[in-house]
């Protein structure tokens, strides 16, 4: 009988503690970092192009090809299977979380990607939003501030030993922030209350704090000591 792997739901290590983003575990993430790359790449190019029609359906014709041969391989979905299949191929749990998740997976072509780390008791985050997070014309999408907003406030929880839920996010925009410029955020606890844990964080482009953000989030009753 086939012995069901076992996986430490640790994530100590998953955040960087220096603005430099580490490379990457093996071969495959980096290989992985390359094709998301050129993925993001791809998209911007094609939102902010004049690209003939033919061109388009070309492109798409030989994508799809591309898209079938990924997916003729075996499925494996998820941070959570991918850490319970347990190869030097996939990693640890740390290890696919900084490449896969939306915000800040340097693997996810979805992501930025925004890179994280921690000193002296906050976190501090940087990440340089393309055309393809456009919201209002030429600056970035309220949404998308959520989006860093959540993992760098859920970060920055962790600080505290234990991991929890977002409950809540209160955004206050102050400035439109631009596109295709380097930000910087960072987020530090205010206070825990139970489980609950008051994250503040600010975003800033250049000297101009364009965003702010308060967050709750919640550790489960029952979650696991391991995981923070
Ligand atoms: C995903 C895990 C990752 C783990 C690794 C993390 C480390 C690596 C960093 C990665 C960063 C990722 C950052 C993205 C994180 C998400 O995106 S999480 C996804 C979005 N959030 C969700 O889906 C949460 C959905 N909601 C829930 O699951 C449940 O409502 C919650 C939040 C767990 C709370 O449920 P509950 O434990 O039953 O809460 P309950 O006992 O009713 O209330 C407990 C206390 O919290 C208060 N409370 C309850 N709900 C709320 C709320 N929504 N707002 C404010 N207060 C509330 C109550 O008033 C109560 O307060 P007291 O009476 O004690 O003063």
């Amino acid at each position: 009988m086939q012995k069901t792997p076992s996986i430490a739901y640790n994530l100590s290590g998953w955040m960087d503690t220096s603005p430099e983003v580490r490379p990457a575990v093996n071969d495959n993430w980096q290989s992985r970092r390359e094709l998301a790359a050129a993925l993001r790449r791809l998209n911007t190019a094609v939102l902010t192009r004049d690209v003939p029609t033919e061109l388009l359906q070309s492109v798409t014709a030989t994508m799809q090809a591309e898209a079938a041969r990924i997916e003729a391989n075996e499925v494996v979905p998820g941070t959570k299977a991918q850490a319970e299949r347990n190869s030097t191929q996939h990693g640890q749990l740390p290890d696919i979380f900084y490449e896969i998740n939306p915000a800040s997976g340097q693997s996810n072509a979805i992501a930025p990607p925004m890179h994280i780390w921690q000193t002296d008791g906050r976190v501090h985050a940087c990440v340089t939003p393309s055309w393809s997070y456009e919201g209002p014309f030429e600056h970035l999408h309220g949404g998308i501030i959520a989006l860093l907003f959540d993992q760098v406030l859920g970060a920055g929880q962790r600080i505290t030993g234990v991991a929890g839920r977002t409950g809540t996010l209160e955004i206050r925009f102050h400035h439109p922030t631009l596109l295709n410029k380097t930000l910087h955020l960072v987020a530090k606890v205010d206070r825990v209350v139970g489980r609950k844990k008051f994250m503040v964080g600010e975003l800033w482009a250049d000297d101009v704090r364009t965003a702010s953000c308060k967050g709750v989030f919640i550790s489960e009753r029952n979650w696991p000591d391991a995981i923070a």
